[in-house]
C-alpha cells in the first residue's frame, strides 16, 4: 500500500454498471467490478486485458468522463466526484488516446495549440518563456520546434501527435495520465518514440494509467500491472513479479502468448483476443473465468484477492 505523499491516485471498489435494451433484451454488464489499486507518483501502472475487460471504462472514469455505479476515486484522498472546478481538475489530469487525431481542434497549428495550454492553464509565465520552455519540451518527445509548430494537425503522422499530445501534459505538469491504447495505431518504430516520450512524463513526478493489449509494452515501460478479466482483477502487482511468477491461469495463458521477452516491443504486437467464449456455465457467485479455466473443478466460487507475496495479489480460489 502507498502512504502519504508517494500516493496519486486511487481506485476504492471501483463499479461500473451498463444496462441497455429493453425488457425481454434488457442487458445489465457490470463492466468494471470492485476494482482497487493505486498509482504512486512518478508510477506507471499498466491496465490490461482482452477486449471488453472494462479497461477503457476505468479510463474514462478517472478522466469524470463516465461516473462509477459504485465506488470511489480518489486523488489527494477526494472523492474526484466530489472536486466542483473542474478546469482544475483537467489541469492536473488528463487522458490521451488511440486515434490523437481527436484531441486537437483541426483548424488550429500546433503553435495556437500551446499558446491556448498557457491561457488557460499557465498564464504566469511570461511569453518568452513559454516558448523556450515549449521548444524544450518538443525536443524531450523527440519533435524538432521548427518542424512541427507551424504545421496543421493534418500535416503531421499518429506518432507526431502522439508525442506534442505528451508534450502538452508536460506542459501542463500534469499529475495523473490515462493512456489509452496511444500505441495501438503506430507502426513499431514510432511505438518506441511514444514509449519513450511516455517516460518523460514518469521523469516529472506523473502517475500513469497505460492502458494497453500489448504485455511486451507494459513489460517495457511499467512498475506495476493490474490484470483484467471480465471487469474483475484477477492479478496485481510489482510487474516483475507478475512477470517472472505469475500465478493465476488467466495471466498464465496471456503470457504463454509471448514469445520472448527479452525482445518486447521491438517484435510485432502481440494481441490479447476475446476467445469468445459463451461463459456457459457461469453462475453468479462464482469464478468469472470458470469456463476457460484449466485447474476448476467448476465448482469455484467468486475469489477475493489474497496477497501472496509482497507486492503481488492474485484471485483465485484455488491458491
Ligand atoms: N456505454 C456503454 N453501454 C453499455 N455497455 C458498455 C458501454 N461501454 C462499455 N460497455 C461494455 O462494458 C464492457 C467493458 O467495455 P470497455 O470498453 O471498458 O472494455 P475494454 O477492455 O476497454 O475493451 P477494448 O480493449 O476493446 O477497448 C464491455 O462488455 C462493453 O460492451
Amino acid at each position: 500500500m502507498l502512504e502519504g505523499e508517494r500516493l496519486m491516485i486511487k481506485a476504492k471498489n471501483l463499479t461500473k454498471i451498463f444496462n441497455s435494451g429493453f425488457l425481454f433484451t434488457k442487458n445489465v454488464v457490470a463492466a468494471v467490478d470492485d476494482v482497487n489499486f493505486e498509482i504512486g507518483k512518478g508510477e506507471i501502472l499498466a491496465l490490461v486485458g482482452e477486449s471488453g475487460s472494462g479497461k477503457s471504462t476505468i479510463g474514462k472514469m478517472m478522466l469524470k468522463l463516465l461516473k462509477p455505479s459504485g465506488g470511489q476515486i480518489l486523488l489527494d484522498d477526494k472523492d474526484i466526484w466530489n472536486l466542483s472546478n473542474n478546469k482544475e481538475f483537467y489541469s492536473r489530469v488528463q487522458g490521451i488516446f488511440q486515434d490523437p487525431f481527436s484531441s486537437f481542434n483541426p483548424i488550429f497549428k500546433v503553435n495556437r495549440v500551446f499558446k491556448l495550454v498557457r491561457q488557460s492553464f499557465k498564464k504566469e509565465v511570461p511569453a518568452s518563456e513559454w516558448n523556450d520552455r515549449v521548444e524544450n519540451v518538443l525536443k524531450k518527445v523527440g519533435l524538432n520546434a521548427g518542424e512541427v509548430l507551424n504545421k496543421y494537425i493534418h500535416q503531421l503522422s499518429g506518432g507526431q501527435l502522439q508525442r506534442l499530445l505528451i508534450a502538452r501534459a508536460l506542459l501542463m505538469d500534469v499529475e495523473v495520465l490515462v493512456a489509452d491504447e496511444i500505441t495501438s495505431m503506430l507502426d513499431a518504430s514510432t511505438r518506441v518514440d511514444v514509449l519513450e516520450a511516455l517516460l518523460s512524463l514518469k521523469e516529472i513526478g506523473a502517475a500513469i494509467m497505460f492502458i494497453t493489449h500489448d504485455l511486451s509494452q507494459a513489460y517495457y515501460i511499467s512498475d506495476k500491472i493490474v490484470v483484467l478479466y471480465r471487469g474483475s482483477v484477477v492479478e496485481m502487482g510489482s510487474i516483475e513479479k507478475v512477470f517472472s511468477n505469475p500465478r493465476h491461469p488467466y495471466t498464465q495463458m496471456l503470457l504463454d502468448a509471448i514469445p520472448q521477452l527479452d525482445s518486447k516491443w521491438e517484435t510485432d504486437r502481440i494481441d490479447i483476443e476475446d476467445s469468445d467464449k459463451t461463459h456457459a456455465t457461469w453462475k453468479e457467485g462464482l469464478c468469472k473465468y470458470i469456463d476457460r479455466c484449466p485447474i476448476t473443478d467448476t465448482s469455484c466460487v467468486k475469489p477475493i484477492l489474497k496477497l501472496i507475496e509482497e507486492d503481488h495479489y492474485v484471485a483465485c480460489a484455488k491458491l
